[in-house]
């Protein structure tokens, strides 16, 4: 039976700046996405009938619904829709992205699935119907077909690649257990409203900029900046010291990513990235620790 499979990439965002709430409950955001070498696989299966079922596997796959609510399977809806084919498959994921990790794990699936489903039901669909179809599931879901580093307006989903040369080493602190997107958006609401934060300039960072065309991964450690990170710490406060660990391992910049629990840190090199990733899992300041690089190609159909 035919099968597609479509790897995707997990994201960090360098610069998550948040404006005040729209009326439609998203925010304004200057978002520059990273795409970093943690992938979940997605293949689409052809199947008899007209249902669309998913299967999870891998460690986390407990924490992945396997209805209609899963990301994958309402993107294939929306594709299947969108072409006016009622679409039938059987949709394998295979989970290395944390589950509410704010690394866009779900967001990773639907892109997957869209461009597996695409292939599979033979649509021709283009790169831009895809993306649009894509906003409708999820801000971060264009990015992850997207892919390398770029910049996201309007809730997200307005990209425009940014200029980056070179290849910077990360390394990703997992936590037990996730953050909800909306409640870490809401707390950042509360925080602000009682004068704890303050409303960040939408403006894409110049020294970020600078730093990604330069490839300098030192001047990118000074420049990461995420509007969320008092949120995530607020409703998490043990992540100040996953923070903590990582900067006291040498690590040049350590940050939150997007909405957490996941931390994340830049280091200099490959073998820096395993020191840094060593000292914070033998620190106890997360579940597991694992080093990526970045940027890499969107949703890409596997060979
Ligand atoms: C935190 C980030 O991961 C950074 O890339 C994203 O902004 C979140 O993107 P996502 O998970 O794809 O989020 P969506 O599924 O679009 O929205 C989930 C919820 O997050 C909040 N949300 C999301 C995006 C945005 N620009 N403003 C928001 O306030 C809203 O409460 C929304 O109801
Ligand atoms: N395919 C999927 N993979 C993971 N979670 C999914 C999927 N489909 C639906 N979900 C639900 O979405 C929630 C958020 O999952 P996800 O892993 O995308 O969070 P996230 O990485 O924090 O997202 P983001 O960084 O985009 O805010 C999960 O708690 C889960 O219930």
């Amino acid at each position: 039976m035919a099968s597609v499979t479509v790897r995707v990439p997990a994201k960090v965002n360098l610069q998550l700046a948040v404006g005040p709430v729209r009326d439609d409950g998203y925010h304004d955001l200057v978002n520059v996405f990273h795409a970093v070498s943690l992938f979940d696989e997605v293949t689409a299966c052809e199947a008899a009938g007209p249902e669309l079922t998913v299967r999870v596997e891998g460690e986390s796959a407990g924490d992945v619904p396997t209805g209609p609510d899963n990301l994958a399977v309402r993107a294939a809806q929306a594709l299947a829709e969108r072409s006016g084919r009622s679409g039938g498959a059987e949709l394998v994921i295979r989970k290395a992205i944390p589950v509410a990790g704010g690394m866009a794990g779900g967001s990773a699936d639907a892109a997957g699935a869209l461009v597996a489903c695409n292939e599979l039901w033979r649509l021709g669909l283009s790169f831009a119907e895809l993306m649009e179809i894509g906003a409708g599931i999820g801000s971060d879901v264009p990015f992850a077909l997207f892919g390398g580093t770029a910049v996201g307006t309007g809730r997200g989903e307005r990209l425009t690649a940014v200029p980056a040369s070179g290849t910077f080493h990360w390394v990703f602190a997992l936590a037990d257990g996730g953050l909800s997107t909306p409640a870490v958006y809401a707390e950042c609401d509360r925080l602000r409203a009682t004068g704890e934060a303050a409303p960040a300039e939408l403006a894409l960072s110049a020294p970020l900029a600078a730093a990604l065309r330069d490839g300098d991964a030192k001047a990118l450690g000074l420049a990461l900046v995420n509007d969320l990170q008092p949120a995530a710490l607020s409703l998490r406060p043990s992540l100040s010291r996953t923070l903590d660990a990582g900067r006291g391992a040498g690590a040049l910049g350590a940050i939150v990513s997007g909405s957490g629990p996941t931390c994340a840190f830049l280091a200099e090199s490959a073998a820096h990235a395993a020191e840094v990733a060593a000292a914070v899992e033998t620190a106890g300041v997360c579940r597991s620790a694992v080093t990526a690089s970045g940027p890499v190609r969107g949703a890409t159909l596997a060979e």
